[in-house]
């Protein structure tokens, strides 16, 4: 588990670092640095004579970390210039002891700096400090510095970037590798800012667990190779592994039933049984011979088989999805997963009293697991696509709460959260599984871990991980473009516990 932190989470670490664990906040500043300088140093120690690093500096403890950075580098003999933005009268205490430390080491910080003479540049502008967008002198020297050639390193987080949220204020620094200290910063995984940041890498500067004092960050990823499917009973059968019930796929729409029902066998499930209109028998029964098949009148009977259930995929608005639903939200306490067009349906007007009743199951206990894409999530709350997407945690967090479930946001990066406690942010998957069908076989994976048994939280996890690697390792067969929903589908579990 790797923990995501937002700016207020990280400068509360660090006040409790100083105040509470006693180690100086210019340790931690020297720390910082080294951690900056000995990445320069593995890149570009074998070619130290020819490289030339220019800091861009702001007034804050971020810009005291470029200072600090400089002074190293100069001493280990790299020629290293200072480029100063801001009012130095206005500059934090730890920044300016620092420049009056650098006034003893050989750094060019005088005001008529050739940006173009220089090969590696560094942005110590703003780090988690950042509050507002960046204008005037600082937007021109963020300008500046992603307009130079040469290699770009971010301190901590790249100026412009919204630590918490990963967006863009103003301007933002273009860079090639962001060393970030202490904890990863949410904004450096979120998009924009993941592209912004390049290619992360956490420092230890002295800030770790320790220095939670009980308040543990509110959001986590995992990293690729830790996650663990459950263990599988050798002496069981197919009742072993679970009885899932699919309710799916409208006449025309039986893709998004095989998709769902195939994904939910690779996962593990035991048995599958798919509920779906009259005319979709038969490509489903060629499509997937392994399911159970049942009409919607079945639809009953099939609830007392299952142990759990997932429906929408594919199911449209009609009346019959919206009895459909009806039936299986009244005639059922089982762990249900919502997905797609049950979404929209419990947003409509038509949908109310059922939403109603779903949010008291919720309440009651029964397990509940959403699954909305950003659209289906803006229809559900009631704001628009772009207020959802701009803070899709707290969107998120706010639908958990409201269904007392466990909400699966879909976005680039998926957010799963429970009413209460962390949420986690995914960071498997990639641009190829923006295709149509990829949420079916998100439905399915999960419903295939919860026949499995596992609880619904670390269902949700766990099968928005998997199926970001089975994502990653289908665009490595058919590249970002070629990926398709049955080639995800095909991926799940392949050598996914191998260390990546
Ligand atoms: N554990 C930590 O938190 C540590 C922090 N360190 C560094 O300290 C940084 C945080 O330092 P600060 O809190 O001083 O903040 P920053 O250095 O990120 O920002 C400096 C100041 O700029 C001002 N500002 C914000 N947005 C602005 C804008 N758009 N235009 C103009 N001015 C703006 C704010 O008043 C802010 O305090 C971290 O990102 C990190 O680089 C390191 O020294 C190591 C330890
Ligand atoms: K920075």
């Amino acid at each position: 588990m790797k923990y995501l932190v937002t700016a207020q989470e990280m400068k509360q670490y660090d006040k409790n670092t100083i105040e509470y664990l006693g180690i100086p906040g210019p340790v931690l500043m020297e720390r910082a640095a080294l951690a900056a300088e000995d990445f320069l140093k593995e890149r570009f120690d074998a070619v130290k004579e020819r490289t030339k690093v220019l800091i861009f500096a702001g007034m804050g403890n971020n810009g005291g970390d470029g200072l600090a950075l400089a002074r190293l580098l100069a001493a280990d003999g790299y020629a290293v210039a200072v480029k100063c933005v801001g009012d130095m009268q206005r500059a934090t205490k730890q920044w300016k002891s620092q420049w009056q430390t650098l006034q003893h080491f050989p750094v060019k910080t005088d005001s008529n700096i050739a940006v173009d003479e220089y090969n590696v540049i560094v942005d110590a502008l703003f780090g988690v400090g950042l509050s507002r967008p960046v204008e005037g002198n600082y937007a021109d020297a963020v300008k500046e510095m992603n307009k130079a050639e040469g290699f770009k390193l971010a301190l901590d987080v790249p100026s412009g970037i919204c630590s918490d949220t990963g967006r863009v204020l103003g301007c933002a620094f273009l860079a090639d590798v962001t060393v970030t200290f202490g904890f990863c910063k949410r904004g450096l995984v979120l998009y924009p800012g993941a592209e912004y940041a390049g290619e992360v890498r956490t420092a230890n500067v002295g800030i770790g667990q320790e220095s939670f004092l009980g308040q543990e960050p509110e959001m986590y990823t995992y990293e690729k190779g830790s996650v663990q499917l459950l263990k599988r009973n050798a002496a069981g059968n197919k009742g072993t592994f679970g009885k899932a019930l699919l309710v799916a796929g409208s006449n025309g729409m039986a893709g998004a039933a095989i998709l769902a029902a195939k994904a939910a066998y690779r996962t593990g499930a035991g048995m599958v049984k798919v509920i779906t209109a009259e005319e979709n028998r038969q490509i489903i029964q060629q499509g997937i011979p392994e399911a159970l098949y049942g009409s919607c009148r079945q639809l009953t009977e099939s609830l007392d088989w299952a142990d759990v259930i997932a429906i929408g995929p594919g199911i449209g608005r009609e009346e019959q999805a919206l009895q459909c639903l009806k039936t299986v939200v009244e005639r059922s306490r089982k762990p249900l997963v919502l997905d797609a067009d049950a979404l929209n349906l419990l947003a409509e007007e038509n949908g109310r009293m059922l939403a109603e009743e779903l949010r008291a199951q919720g309440a009651e206990g029964r397990v509940i697991l959403l699954t909305p894409h950003v659209g289906e999530l803006s229809r559900l709350l009631k704001r628009t696509t772009s207020e959802c997407k701009d803070d899709l945690p707290a969107c998120a967090k706010i639908l958990a709460k409201r269904f007392h479930a466990v909400a699966v946001a879909k976005d680039a990066r998926t957010v799963v959260c429970k009413e209460q406690g962390a949420c986690y942010l995914n960071t498997t998957g990639n641009s190829g599984m923006a295709t149509a069908g990829s949420g079916d076989v998100l439905t399915g994976v999960i419903l295939g871990l919860l026949a499995q048994g596992m609880d619904a939280p670390e269902a949700a996890t766990c099968g928005v991980y998997l199926h970001g690697m089975a994502g990653d390792l289908a665009a490595g067969l058919h590249t970002e473009y070629g990926v398709m929903a049955g080639d995800i589908a095909e991926c799940l579990i392949k050598n996914q516990n191998k260390k990546a």
